[in-house]
């Protein structure tokens, strides 16, 4: 405990105790950085390079020595040095013998080599413990002091007493160490840093492909079709319409695929008879990434509301609007006031208002600093109950907006409906489900599921034990 504070104030640990001296292998971008941090934080510095004559740009104050000479200045040795260079360690296991050998390296690619680096570091240099650490943290971000991203640096060793002293150094630097266990773990600490966002991955394909399917069956329905029939060219439509039929489109059909998942774990438990048996993969997957869904919906929605709030400013519809009026003046016939249609109207916007808002909402709550102040019910009762209305309302909102041109044969272009009925096939077959498992008699059974009952105890217990076929 007490390093982390030496670490505010190096001066003072520097004047009353000995510096401890930390080797250094490789005076490279990485090796430099960590070097000059280390120094900054108390400690003294030994770098061992091939030409230690020729090492320019080291941080002043550290040594540099011969590989074998910097070695035996200390008992922990940080390698930054690519895993292709490896080699000529296995010249140095007998001055490696018994030290800490710290690997931070990275690859290029997920999964490159068979076995992880810190792995392949300990089968070259067998008498050393090795530790794996620090391959989260960016060379840019030590020197310049500005951690923007993680601070964590994920920790892991076969010796307790080696990773020890990993995690004292990791925390004196002003990092966060996270004990990650043995080196089995290596393997998937190289492969964290490669990660690009795992879990945007879906949402993204998703979107795009729903974008695109919307986006080619709308310019069917509203632009080559009245071409094709009436020589008409629609093609303004491309810039606002069409758009502002594809983002609400997509907006919620994501939303409702957020939902979706939860229905399908529901019925599978429901017909397994218990919660004890793995989800599919695909399922498991689909269950992860629900709040990115969520969220790239949510932007969405977004763009739909601010295009539709230039409705009014349109070129296109204040011409037609004029035309209208125009058009009643010459025939000397006033268009009667419909309720109805006011009330359709009104409430089709006003549901989409009020769906916004719980949408909203729902962005809100997932901010990790508003969600960390609300406890895991209150969480759930947003996220869940008025997630679930939040679909509701978006649902009615396009009903509504759909109102009596819903189906009619008029509205049929090459008998193809229009784009938002299509929309409305996921969402409301979540819905319609959604209300069936909340029916008393399938929601008793599937709470008692979910509290550990089951069906069949003695199926579930050998569904248990061979667990890996599901
Ligand atoms: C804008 C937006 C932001 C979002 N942000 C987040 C976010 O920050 N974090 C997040 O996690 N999601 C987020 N989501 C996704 C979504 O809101 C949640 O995943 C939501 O909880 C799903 O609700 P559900 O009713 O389908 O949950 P389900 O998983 O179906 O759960 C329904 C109920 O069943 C219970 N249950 C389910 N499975 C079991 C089981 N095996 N055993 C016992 N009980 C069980 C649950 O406790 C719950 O009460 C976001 C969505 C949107 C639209
Ligand atoms: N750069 C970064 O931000 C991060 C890097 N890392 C890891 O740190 C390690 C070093 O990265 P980085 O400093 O960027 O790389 P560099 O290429 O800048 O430096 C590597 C150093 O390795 C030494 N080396 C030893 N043997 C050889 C050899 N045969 N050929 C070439 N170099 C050799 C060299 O030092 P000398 O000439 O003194 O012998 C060289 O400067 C890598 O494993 C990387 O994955 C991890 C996290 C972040
Ligand atoms: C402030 C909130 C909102 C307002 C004011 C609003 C308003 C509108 C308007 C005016 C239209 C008709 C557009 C047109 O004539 O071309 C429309 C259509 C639509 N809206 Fe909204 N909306 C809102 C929020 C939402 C939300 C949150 C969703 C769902 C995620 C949504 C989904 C839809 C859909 C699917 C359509 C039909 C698109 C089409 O095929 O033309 N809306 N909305
Ligand atoms: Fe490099």
């Amino acid at each position: 405990m007490e390093k982390t504070y030496t670490n505010t104030f190096p001066l003072t640990m520097t004047s009353s105790e000995k510096q401890e001296t930390i080797c250094i292998f490789g005076t490279g971008d990485f090796g430099r950085s960590l070097g000059y941090k280390m120094l900054q934080c108390g400690y003294s510095v030994v770098f061992g390079s091939r030409n230690p004559q020729m090492s320019s740009l080291l941080p002043s104050g550290a040594e540099v020595l011969s590989y074998s000479e910097a070695a035996q200045k200390s008992d922990v040795v940080i390698l930054t040095i690519h895993r292709e260079h490896y080699g000529f360690l296995t010249e140095l296991t007998e001055v490696l013998k018994e030290k800490v050998l710290v690997d931070v390296s990275n690859n290029l690619k997920i999964n490159q080599y068979p076995e992880s680096n810190a792995e392949y570091l300990a089968q070259l240099v067998p008498g050393a413990h090795v530790v794996k650490a620090f391959n989260t943290i960016s060379a840019w971000a030590l020197q310049s002091g500005a951690m923007d991203a993680s601070r964590q640096v994920f920790v892991c060793g076969n010796d307790g007493k080696a990773k020890q002293r990993v995690v004292d150094i990791v925390r004196t630097l002003g990092l966060t160490p996270l004990d990650q266990g043995s080196l089995l773990a290596a393997n998937e600490i190289e492969n964290y840093p490669l990660q690009l966002f795992p879990m945007w991955r879906l949402p993204f394909y998703l979107s795009a492909a729903l974008g695109l399917f919307f986006f080619s069956y709308c310019v069917l329905r509203d632009v080559i079709y009245p071409y094709i029939n009436e020589k008409q060219d629609s093609t303004f439509r491309l810039a606002i319409s069409i758009p502002n039929r594809v983002f609400p489109i997509t907006a919620l059909i994501l939303l409702a695929l957020v939902y979706f998942p939860g229905v399908i774990a529901a019925i599978l438990q429901l017909y397994r008879g218990t919660k004890y048996r793995r989800f599919p993969a695909w399922l498991d997957h689909w269950m992860l990434c629900r709040k990115q869904l969520g969220l790239v919906a949510l932007g969405f929605a977004f763009l739909h509301v601010i295009y539709t709030l230039v409705i009014p400013i349109r070129y296109y519809v204040r011409w037609r609007l004029r035309n209208i009026t125009i058009a009643q003046i010459m025939d000397k016939k006033e268009n009667p006031f419909s309720a109805s249609s006011a009330w359709l109207s009104d409430s089709y916007v006003s549901l989409g208002i009020l769906g916004f808002f719980l949408f909203v909402l729902l962005g809100i709550t997932s901010l990790p600093s508003v969600s960390n102040t609300v406890n895991w019910r209150e969480f759930r009762f947003v996220q869940s109950k008025l997630g679930y209305l939040t679909l509701i309302l978006c649902t009615a909102h396009t009903l509504v907006y759909g109102g009596k041109r819903f189906l009619s044969p008029l509205s049929l272009r090459w008998g193809l409906p229009s784009a938002y009925v299509l929309a409305l096939v996921i969402p409301c077959t979540v819905l319609v489900t959604k209300f069936i498992l909340i029916m008393p008699c399938i929601d008793k059974t599937l709470t008692r599921i979910r509290q550990g009952w089951e069906r069949n105890y003695k199926y579930s217990k050998s569904a248990l034990n061979g667990r890996s076929d599901i």
